[in-house]
């Protein structure tokens, strides 16, 4: 098991943690319930039971998700702000989602609509643009673009769609315009326009229970409370702008979301998403808008939050401002997207977790312990590991036993390190079992069992978004066919070679020696053409003298093994 040095939840002194409060400005209600904030209770929503329990930030515990259309199931994920390359922190959280996403939708039958919205504009766009010299909308498009090629390395599927904020500023200013007749907000003389937090009462402060105090506000502030957030904010000059109602500006930075997810849901949502930074103010702030605007009681139902990666050892999360993060691309140069899905997998999606190299060489380790597994397995079906007797039942009985343990760790909050381990326990049998067939190679073969667990592994590794490299794996150009002909008859013409050169002499004396010593190159030739052709990805595996087989290795292994 991985170890994480942060426990999951979202409790007052977790979050504080997190988020760095507990300093002067917020504080936390005492006697504060565990569930429903600090307004109401949390209301179970009606509709289709996914058979999921689900931990929601809104209650502080497990409740069974149940989403409004049985057809499909409405999220709304916060995008990133567009303005600079993302780094592994981004990977993480959005890794971890696209990992729920998958298995609600395959494991569970719940198909998902996904909206992400894209801040393309802002505080830290406006100045790195200025900074480099270019457009706001340059750079953002820069960087959107960037975003969304490393989410596809990663293989983090899209959402169905992505909203920019700067293609939605009318829908923005008819929602302001709405909080503003309801009488929840108010513009000033400067033209900014800011939630009124006290119009809120106790409502506010439903998902972490966080009521805010006096902030440090500049002197020239037109709030008229500390803790009112903007909704609209004036444009300072030469700043960008859109007109409005309240005179030239741009949105603030969570009636973004609010507006957007509004827009495609209208005023009911089941799943929200987003890292647990976000929860405060974030979240709690499109809460208070939300359901201000629809005049309802409870419009997001459920709120995920994923919990932050660290570099080893250190308390802050890891951060472009903070100057201690690692792209993407950097990343990527070095670990196969696999690796970071299956290190991500080796720990809740809820918990903190440290990212060092040894912890992504350790998931790739065993990474490649499974696909080398698959390998023998499949070897074993086909007659190219010495035959012997399995304890095929109890095989067939790890491999019930196993998938009803991983789909109940699934439904019990997408309990991914549990599935890992009965993952891993399974391949650890069938190693065991090929093992004991080398020892006994005469005796009855029990293919069918194998071939089951490779079936059940590849669905598994599928659904998670992981691919085992996989030889048999034929690419719709043709090239791959061609490869795979051309290293067959290799492997093939080496395999006669190796086994003339390993076969017994008949000559005795120094004749056999001396036969012995003419055959040495050949051995030594076979043993070159292996190495060589581990550095363009093909690993000979010599299973007996006259039996070899071969597999692709990925990129980045071939480099590792080719370099070791
Ligand atoms: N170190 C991290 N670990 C996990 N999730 C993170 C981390 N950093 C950012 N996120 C999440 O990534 C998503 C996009 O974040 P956003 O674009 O707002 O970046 P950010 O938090 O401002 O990052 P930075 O501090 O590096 O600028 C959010 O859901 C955020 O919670
Ligand atoms: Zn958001």
């Amino acid at each position: 098991m991985l170890r994480t040095t942060r426990g999951p939840g979202l409790g007052p002194p977790l979050l504080q943690a997190a988020l760095g409060l507990g300093r002067a400005g917020w504080h936390w209600p005492a006697g504060r319930a565990a569930s429903g904030g600090r307004g109401r209770a949390w209301l179970q929503p009606t509709g289709r039971e996914t058979g999921v329990q689900v931990y929601n930030s809104l209650t502080g515990r497990k409740e069974p998700l149940i989403v409004a259309h049985a057809e499909a199931a409405s999220w709304y994920s916060c995008g990133p702000t567009v303005y600079d390359h993302a780094h592994l922190g981004h990977a993480c959280s959005y890794v971890r989602f696209d990992i729920i996403r998958r298995i609600l939708t395959k494991v569970f039958g719940c198909s998902i609509v996904m909206v992400m919205g894209i801040t393309d504009v802002d505080d830290k766009i406006i100045k790195r643009a200025n900074e480099m010299n270019i457009s706001p909308a340059s750079l953002a498009s820069l960087y959107e673009e960037d975003f969304k090629q490393d989410m596809a390395a990663l293989k983090v599927l899209p959402p169905t769609v992505y909203l920019r904020v700067t293609e939605n500023i009318p829908q923005i200013i008819s929602f302001i315009e709405g909080i503003i007749a309801r009488g929840n907000a108010y513009s000033t003389a400067k033209g900014n326009v800011y939630f009124d937090l006290k119009s809120r009462g106790d409502k506010y402060g439903k998902l972490v229970g966080v009521v805010p105090g006096p902030v440090g506000e500049p002197a020239d502030s037109d709030k008229r409370h500390a803790s009112d957030f903007a909704l609209w904010k004036a444009a300072k000059p030469q700043e960008v702008f859109w007109a409005s109602p309240w005179g030239p500006g741009r949105p603030g930075w969570h009636i973004e979301c609010s507006a957007i997810a509004s827009m495609v849901f209208g005023s009911q949502l089941d799943i929200h998403s987003g890292g647990i930074d976000l929860a405060f103010p974030h979240h709690e702030n499109e809460i208070a808008q939300c359901e201000v605007f629809h005049q309802c009681e409870q419009w997001g139902n459920y709120f995920l939050h994923s919990g932050h990666l660290h570099a080893k050892g250190k308390e802050e999360k890891m951060s472009k401002s903070l100057k201690n993060y690692i792209t993407i691309k950097d990343f990527l140069k070095t670990f196969s997207p696999d690796v970071f899905r299956f290190f991500c997998l080796r720990s809740s999606y809820r918990s903190a977790i440290d990212y060092s190299d040894s912890a992504m060489l350790q998931a790739q380790q065993l990474l490649l312990g499974l696909g080398s597994f698959l390998e023998d397995a499949r070897a074993y079906m086909k007659g190219q590991l010495a035959c012997g007797s399995v304890r095929e039942a109890m095989l067939w009985e790890r491999l019930s036993s196993t998938k009803r343990a991983v789909k109940a760790a699934l439904a019990d909050d997408f309990d991914t390190p549990r599935v890992v381990d009965a993952i891993l326990g399974l391949a650890h049998h069938g190693n065991g079992q090929l093992r004991a067939s080398l020892k006994e190679p005469e005796g009855p073969r029990s293919p069918a069992v194998f071939g089951a667990i490779i079936s059940y592994f590849e669905q598994f590794f599928e659904t998670v978004g992981i691919s085992l490299a996989n030889q048999q794996y034929v690419s719709g150009d043709g090239s791959e066919a061609t490869l795979h002909g051309v290293v067959d008859e290799l492997v093939r013409f080496r395999q006669k070679v190796r086994q003339f050169a390993l076969a017994m002499p008949e000559a005795t004396g120094d004749a056999r020696r001396q036969q012995l010593l003419e055959r040495q190159p050949l051995l030594e030739a076979c043993d070159t053409l292996r190495r060589g052709l581990t550095a363009h990805g093909i690993n000979i595996k010599d299973r007996s003298s006259t039996t070899s087989t071969w597999e692709l290795l990925d990129q980045r292994t071939k480099d590792q093994k080719s370099a070791g």
